[in-house]
Formats: C-alpha cells, sequence, structure tokens
C-alpha cells in the first residue's frame, strides 16, 4: 500500500479515557503545530455524534466512516493526530500506520474507569453487559495486543497528568530523532 507524501509529526492511539484528544491538544500547543482528532472529523463530516452515528447505522457502519476519515487524515495532516480509541482495529489503518511515529497511550483499568466516567458519552459503554468496568477491562484486554503491534512508542498515563504524558512524549521522540 502506498504511504501519504505528508505523515502527521505524531499519531496517538490508546483506548478510550487514555488521554488522545487532551495529551494530543497539549502536544500541539507545545510543538506549534495543528491538532486533529479523527472523532472530531467525523462528527463534522456527519454532523452528527458518534453516538448517533452507532445508534442510526450500527457500529459496523461506524467503522467504515471511520477507516475512510483516518486514511484522510493521515493523508492531508502534518501535525498531531489522535485517532479514536477502535480505529487500530482496521486493517487498513494499522497498514498505513506503518513506518509512522506512533504513541500508544496506555492507561491501567482504574484509571481509565474513573477518566471515562467524567467525560461525554461512549457508546461502547452504553447499556454494557456486566458493568462499564468490566465492559472497559474486556476492550483493554483485546485491544492491547493490537495498540502495542502498531506503537513505536508506548508511554504509561496512569496516575499522570495529561502535563506530564505531553512532556515525557516530547522528550522521547526528541530523543528518537537525535539517534
Ligand atoms: N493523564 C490524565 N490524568 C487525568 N485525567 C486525564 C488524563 N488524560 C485525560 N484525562 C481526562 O480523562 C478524560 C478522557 O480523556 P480524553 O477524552 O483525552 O481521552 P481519549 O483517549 O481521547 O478518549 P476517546 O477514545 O473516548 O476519545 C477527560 O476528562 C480528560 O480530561
Ligand atoms: O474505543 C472505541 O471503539 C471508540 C472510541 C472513541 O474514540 C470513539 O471513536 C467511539 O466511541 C468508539
Ligand atoms: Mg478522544
Amino acid at each position: 500500500m502506498k504511504h501519504p507524501t505528508t505523515r502527521p509529526r505524531v499519531v496517538l492511539i490508546g483506548p478510550m479515557g487514555s488521554g488522545k484528544t487532551t495529551v494530543g491538544r497539549l502536544l500541539a500547543r507545545r510543538w506549534a503545530v495543528a491538532v486533529r482528532d479523527t472523532d472530531e472529523d467525523i462528527e463534522a463530516v456527519e454532523g452528527r455524534s458518534i453516538g448517533e452515528i452507532f445508534v442510526d447505522d450500527g457500529e459496523a457502519r461506524f467503522r467504515e466512516i471511520e477507516r475512510d476519515a483516518v486514511a484522510k487524515a493521515l493523508s492531508d495532516h502534518d501535525g498531531v493526530l489522535s485517532l479514536g480509541g477502535g480505529a487500530v482495529l482496521a486493517e487498513q489503518t494499522r497498514e498505513l500506520l506503518a513506518g509512522q511515529p506512533v504513541v500508544f497511550l496506555q492507561v491501567g483499568l482504574a484509571d481509565a474507569v474513573s477518566r471515562v466516567g467524567l467525560g461525554e458519552s461512549r457508546p461502547l459503554l452504553n447499556q454494557a453487559v456486566g458493568g462499564m468496568r468490566s465492559r472497559i477491562k474486556q476492550l483493554l484486554d483485546e485491544r492491547t495486543p493490537i495498540y502495542e503491534s502498531v506503537a513505536t512508542l508506548t508511554v504509561d498515563t496512569s496516575g499522570r497528568t495529561p502535563e506530564d504524558v505531553a512532556e515525557e512524549i516530547d522528550a522521547r521522540i526528541a530523543e528518537a530523532s537525535d539517534d
């Protein structure tokens, strides 16, 4: 598969509540580059929320829309790019990410649970059978190997502030580019 000619400076991946959106904004500010978030792209293009897309059209259709949104963002955005938590489930997306600087924001179960409790609605967690905590655990268990397989850098965010996480990414990217 052909790689895009312009590449994002860094792509952030990880589970819901790992801080992709929050840390992405901080990094972009630090580097004075633009930030883009594929969840926001999807909502802007579709003119409806991700929750509405799940309800109206189902998860499978959302994943198609997401796959296209990610491909577009990878081809025309060269700042910080934050992907939705499930974006790397698409094989096409994993292929497009090969060879790019991809940061996996890792988060432990306890922090993930408390962080997603704070935010906007997340359709995969709504009405989770067995409760939100066990659904989050299941998603973490299923997806961690996928995140790891795509990442060039892994940063643990548990018990840390978004600023601290952004600082570590900045330092490690600088280190890697000095090699
Ligand atoms: N390191 C952190 N420490 C404490 N709270 C955090 C941290 N990172 C993010 N948060 C908070 O957790 C919530 C979720 O963060 P954010 O929306 O950035 O996650 P996300 O990875 O983009 O999730 P999603 O995949 O659902 O888009 C927000 O309320 C944010 O302020
Ligand atoms: O983990 C997921 O599968 C998701 C994460 C969010 O970023 C959104 O893309 C959506 O809620 C699905
Ligand atoms: Mg987000």
